[in-house]
């Protein structure tokens, strides 16, 4: 069962792992300091020398969260080490650091953005910062300024410099009166959070911009992610990682859900799979520019079951978030 293959593969790797630890003539041109203009696509300052079978010089913004190091690792293998830049608004790590180029890089900061996008001759982001659901209903405004204006600066700057751009949407970007079991890629989409609202404008921008500008514009909309040896970012989700971690350390697990509450989710290495599968897909192969990707649904308490198999010990209790909870 896919479930059980992927569970066992998650928990091996933390036993071995102790720390746990359409063709448009204009594209949108932002002068510094002054509104956005239209300016000619063939404007020689801004035009990009890269085909096909180069390799992509390759940004990623919030490079530091719980996807980001592991995407970095695997277009580095592919594309070569110093072809892929990781960029975030934190410190990052030795292990990090030291193992590739990293950039320090707000995406509130449009000129700061460009320069790097111009000095690195970079050909195809990664757009991962962004505020996850429960974090983002803690603090709305800065939700709305990281996930909605940030974007704007990574659109811009993606039609300005003909750049291949990834979005990751999100399962959030679905709604109570979303079709469900499966959800179409095509659907009522009304969330009630800041971060699925958001992830909604992402998609519809994204693809606006690939009509009217020819934006090479390309969206999944991932379930909850599971990954060993990266923390998520403070979403509804993440119970399906903490439990791994404190039911090794502790044996024991306080889950914020309720115990019959089912999401979609998927392993870390699939998500990151089907994302580099997405990006090196021809354009004529997409009918579409956002698609849903899943792997499996379970429950809290289907999850326990499947941990307990190799922790029989492990203590669960149930103390439910509100605010995670209204949103699973
Ligand atoms: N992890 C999941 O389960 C999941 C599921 C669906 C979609 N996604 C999407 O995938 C992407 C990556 O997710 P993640 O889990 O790695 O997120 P995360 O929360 O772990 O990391 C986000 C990163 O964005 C950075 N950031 C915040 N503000 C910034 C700013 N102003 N400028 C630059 N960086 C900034 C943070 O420092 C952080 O390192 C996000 O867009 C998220 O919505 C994730
Ligand atoms: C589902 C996903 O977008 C994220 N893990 C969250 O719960 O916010």
């Amino acid at each position: 069962m896919a479930i059980v293959k992927n569970l066992g593969r998650t928990l091996s790797q933390l036993l071995q792992s102790p720390g746990c630890g359409c063709q448009t003539s204009i594209v949108p041109v932002r002068c510094i300091g002054v509104s956005p203009r239209q300016v000619t696509s063939d404007a020689s300052f801004h035009s990009v020398s890269f085909s096909e079978t180069d390799h992509p010089r390759v940004l990623i913004t919030g490079g530091l969260g719980q996807l980001g190091v592991g995407l970095a690792k695997l277009l580095r293998k592919r594309f070569g080490r110093n072809n892929v830049i990781l960029s975030d608004i934190r410190k990052p790590p030795d292990d990090v650091f030291y193992n590739g180029p990293f950039i320090y890089s707000d995406i509130l900061d449009y000129k700061n953005l460009r320069e790097i996008v111009v000095n690195n001759r970079i050909t195809w982001l990664f757009h991962y910062s962004a505020l996850l659901s429960a974090v983002g209903e803690a603090n709305v405004p800065l939700a709305r300024a990281v996930n909605i204006t940030g974007l704007h600066n990574i659109l811009d700057i993606a039609a300005e410099h003909s750049l291949r751009l990834f979005v990751p949407s999100t399962i959030g970007a679905f709604g109570p009166t979303s079709p469900r079991n499966p959800a179409p890629d095509l659907c009522i989409q009304r969330p009630r959070t800041i971060y699925g609202v958001s992830k909604v404008h992402a998609e519809l921008m994204g693809e606006y911009y690939h009509y009217r500008y020819g934006l090479d514009f390309r969206c999944l909309r991932y379930p909850g992610i599971i990954s060993a040896d990266s923390q998520p970012g403070g979403g509804t989700t993440d119970y399906a990682v903490q439990i791994f971690h404190d039911a090794i350390k502790n044996g024991k697990f306080q889950c914020n859900l309720k115990s019959d509450t089912r999401l979609p989710m998927m392993y870390i290495d699939d998500c990151l799979k089907a994302t580099l599968d997405v990006m090196e897909a021809p354009a004529a192969s997409l009918s579409m520019r956002t698609y849903n990707i899943s792997a499996m649904s379970f429950s809290p308490e289907e999850l326990v079951q499947e941990v307990k198999k190799h922790i029989p010990e492990l203590q669960v209790t149930y103390t439910v978030d509100a605010v995670r909870q209204a949103i699973g």
